[in-house]
């Protein structure tokens, strides 16, 4: 995240950490905790990590610096990923992580809410961006989880802004024109939560960018509400 500041603990429970474990364990994306043994995240994340005995899931985290050999983490039992995903900037980038085992829901983890399929995308008037991920361009995986304020902008503006690109309905963009605060590389697959009537929902996941804070250049995300139906499907099946 760039431009953000620290999180304190428990603020955003619903956010874990993935990490690979090979060639050396380290965080790779963020992901959302949307039932007991479900995470949401992004696809691009298992581009070439597609093997889930590679990943660890880490909850109730606040600093990177927090795990060790000892902390425990959750395995991934099954790793759904979009079949209409391709690349991130074609969109589709939503991914299911099945955990190994139910976590339990405590002060510092526990689901966020999905949101409803409307568009009320516009109307959301608080959201945050939070991660791990690098606080600039040439940056590194922060110890701190941070988050950000952005605003959502119309896909119109975000259109015009990214020409070479099609930006579509399952794509919300969200950034301030003049830059300086942005999810970045490492934020992926995590939330973009925004505060409706006193619920916190997972409105967005990070996904793609052209850099990170640049003006003019806002962060893309997947329209979750556009997938609801398919989570629900993959998920309430078992
Ligand atoms: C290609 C690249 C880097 O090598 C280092 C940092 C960023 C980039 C980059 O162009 N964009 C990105 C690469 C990977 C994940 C990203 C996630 C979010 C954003 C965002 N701006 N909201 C940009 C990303």
């Amino acid at each position: 995240v760039v431009g953000g500041s620290n999180s304190s603990v428990g603020e955003w429970p619903w956010q874990v950490s993935l990490h690979t474990t090979l060639p050396v364990q380290i965080h790779k994306c963020g992901g959302s905790i949307i039932s007991d043994q479900w995470i949401l995240t992004a696809a691009h994340c298992f581009e070439n990590f597609p093997l889930t005995e590679l990943w660890r899931v880490y909850s109730s985290i606040l600093k990177q610096s927090e795990i060790t050999n000892e902390t425990t983490f959750f395995k991934i039992q099954k790793m759904i990923v979009h079949p209409r995903y391709e690349f991130s900037e074609s969109g589709y980038d939503i991914a299911l992580l099945k955990l190994d085992r139910p976590l339990n829901f405590s002060a510092l983890q526990q689901p966020t809410c999905l949101p409803s399929q409307e568009e009320i995308n516009m109307e959301y008037t608080e959201c945050w961006v939070t991660g791990w991920g690098y606080t600039k361009e040439k940056g590194s995986i922060e110890d701190t989880l941070q988050k950000v304020k952005i605003p959502i902008i119309p896909n119109a503006d975000c259109q015009f802004q990214y020409p070479e690109h099609r930006i579509t309905d399952k794509m919300l963009c969200a950034g301030y024109s003049e830059g300086g605060k942005d999810a970045c590389q490492g934020d992926s697959g995590g939330p973009l939560s925004c505060k409706f009537e006193n619920n916190w929902y997972v409105v967005g996941i990070t996904s793609w960018g052209e850099g990170c804070a640049r003006p003019g250049q806002p962060g893309v995300y997947t329209v979750v509400a556009k997938f609801v139906d398919w989570i629900l499907e993959q998920t309430l099946e078992d």
